[in-house]
């Protein structure tokens, strides 16, 4: 019977693939596009000869994916190997009852109430970021945006995980660190058959060497706290004091390390990115800057948001939405079927990689109309309630939902107060900004802003 018969979504062939390899391997965005326009919300192209995968945007089945049947499915190698190959295996990276076990010992970490915990920090650091952008305003200097971001959220999520007692010249190696390696890792995730050439010239090893300092920096920064008496009341605190329910230990200091190294590097990129287009954005859209200006006059004036009042600033939530709509920072995830599998008549053959593409969904006028619109309106209760809910998912969702999701917002939105309660914001130049979709979605030029004290 026909409607027995596993559907097949279409092929890009590999000669199309191959005419487009240039283009796709420097953005492949552009060429994913296009694919979907010609042949829907599903289909295979070549990674290699011999090896297809699938790309979709179709939400139920990336629901049935991440949610409804996440047991038959693992991460690839792609997200994981090179990654964990440098960085260890902590949550982000790893997969199976490993995983799981992890996820259950921290996930109360990330709880609410725990985060509100870490407002007074995630404060204390944007201040003293506006501090230094005053001086630069009286000078009269812009600030680059995303380089802006990358060191104010990589200063936030490291002292939320280890608050005081780390000198700021350590946190700054750290950086710089984390940034080599993660600009290296996305080469061989694009184009895997260079690795080999990245071993002969030494690249490889150097950025070993990178990994290995890094390591050593956090793990003695661990061994330090293990010894001192004092409570800190931040990440690496809960990370010490949490205990696997069957055998009541604590994690080996190896687990500790993998585990800090996995949030920092999970937690700074992403979000700096988010806000180097949200700045982008509202630099283009003033009347949106206005709105935001009304509601954060009415609910704080000058005053620092609070626990209590962040869910206030609606309007500043539905902003931060829509930029993570128009660029996702995780533009696409991916998943393999650990056994054979179908979904509304479509074959998931184990071993087969499926790309979930956020950026394609997210751009859908299915559910988004006219989706290269700015229009932070999309979000409101009543609008959000009417689409499907894997329509929209910048933080993944299912079981492997971002652990760090909450903690991303609380940050994002006293970035975006806190700076808008201290600066008027101007493009130098406003000129549209590319893709340049690394691990996460990046500006593809930097980003000039000036800067008014007010
Ligand atoms: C705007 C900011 C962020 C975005 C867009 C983002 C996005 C995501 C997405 C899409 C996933 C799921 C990946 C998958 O299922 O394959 C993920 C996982 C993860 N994120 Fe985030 N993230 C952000 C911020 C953060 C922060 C601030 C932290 C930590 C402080 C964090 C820590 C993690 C971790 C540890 C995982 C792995 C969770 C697991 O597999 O159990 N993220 N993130």
């Amino acid at each position: 019977m026909e409607a027995d018969t596993p559907t097949r979504p279409p092929v890009i062939s590999f000669y199309r693939m191959l005419q487009n390899l240039p283009d796709f391997v420097r953005n492949p965005i552009p060429s994913l596009n296009r694919y979907l326009w010609a042949s829907g919300d599903t289909f295979l192209l070549f990674l290699t000869p011999g090896t297809k995968a699938m790309v979709t945007t179709r939400p139920e089945l990336i629901q049935y994916v991440l949610q409804k049947n996440h047991r038959n499915y693992k991460k690839s190698y792609l997200q994981t190997e090179h990654l964990a190959h440098f960085i260890g295996r902590g949550l982000l990276t790893s997969n199976g009852a490993y995983w799981l076990q992890q996820r259950r010992l921290i996930q109360p970490g990330f709880h609410r109430k725990k985060l509100a915990g870490l407002m007074g920090i995630m404060n204390r650091e944007i201040d003293k970021y506006l501090e230094q952008w005053h001086e630069r305003a009286r000078k009269g200097e812009s600030v680059e945006i995303a380089h802006e971001m990358m060191l104010l959220t990589f200063n936030v999520v490291s002292r939320s995980l280890f608050s005081t007692g780390v000198a700021v010249s350590t946190l700054n190696r750290l950086s710089q660190n984390f940034n080599a390696i993660q600009s290296f890792i996305v080469k061989p995730i694009r184009q895997p058959y260079l690795i080999p050439w990245y071993k002969l010239t030494g690249e490889w090893k150097k950025h070993e060497r990178i990994a290995a300092d890094l390591k050593e920096i956090v793990l003695s920064i661990i061994r330090q706290r293990k010894q001192s008496e004092e409570r800190h009341d931040d990440l690496l605190d809960m990370l010490l004091e949490a205990r696997y329910e069957d055998t009541g230990e604590g994690m080996t200091d190896q687990q500790l390390l993998e585990e800090c190294l996995i949030l920092l590097v999970a937690g700074h990129e992403t979000t700096a990115n988010a806000m180097a287009w949200a700045w982008y954005l509202l630099g283009r859209h003033p009347e949106a800057v206005d709105k935001l200006r009304t509601e954060i006059g009415s609910v704080l004036g000058k005053k620092a948001p609070g626990f209590d009042t962040l869910p206030q600033l609606e309007y500043v939530n539905s902003v931060l939405q829509e930029v993570m709509r128009l660029y996702p920072p995780a533009w696409i995830l991916d998943r393999i079927p650990i056994e054979d599998d179908e979904f509304e008549g479509l074959s998931l053959p184990k071993g087969r990689i499926i790309g979930l593409y956020i950026y394609g969904i997210h751009h859908d006028p299915q559910y988004w109309p006219e989706p290269e619109k700015f229009d932070p309106d999309r979000f409101t209760k009543d609008a959000t309630r009417q689409r499907p809910s894997f329509a929209y998912l910048p933080f993944g969702g299912g079981p492997r939902l971002c652990i760090g999701a909450n903690f991303a917002m609380m940050e994002m939105q006293m970035m975006l107060v806190r700076i808008l309660q201290h600066f008027e914001m101007t493009l130098e130049q406003d000129v549209p900004v590319g893709l340049a979709p690394y691990i996460s979605l990046q500006p593809d030029r930097e980003i000039y802003i000036k800067l008014r004290s007010i």
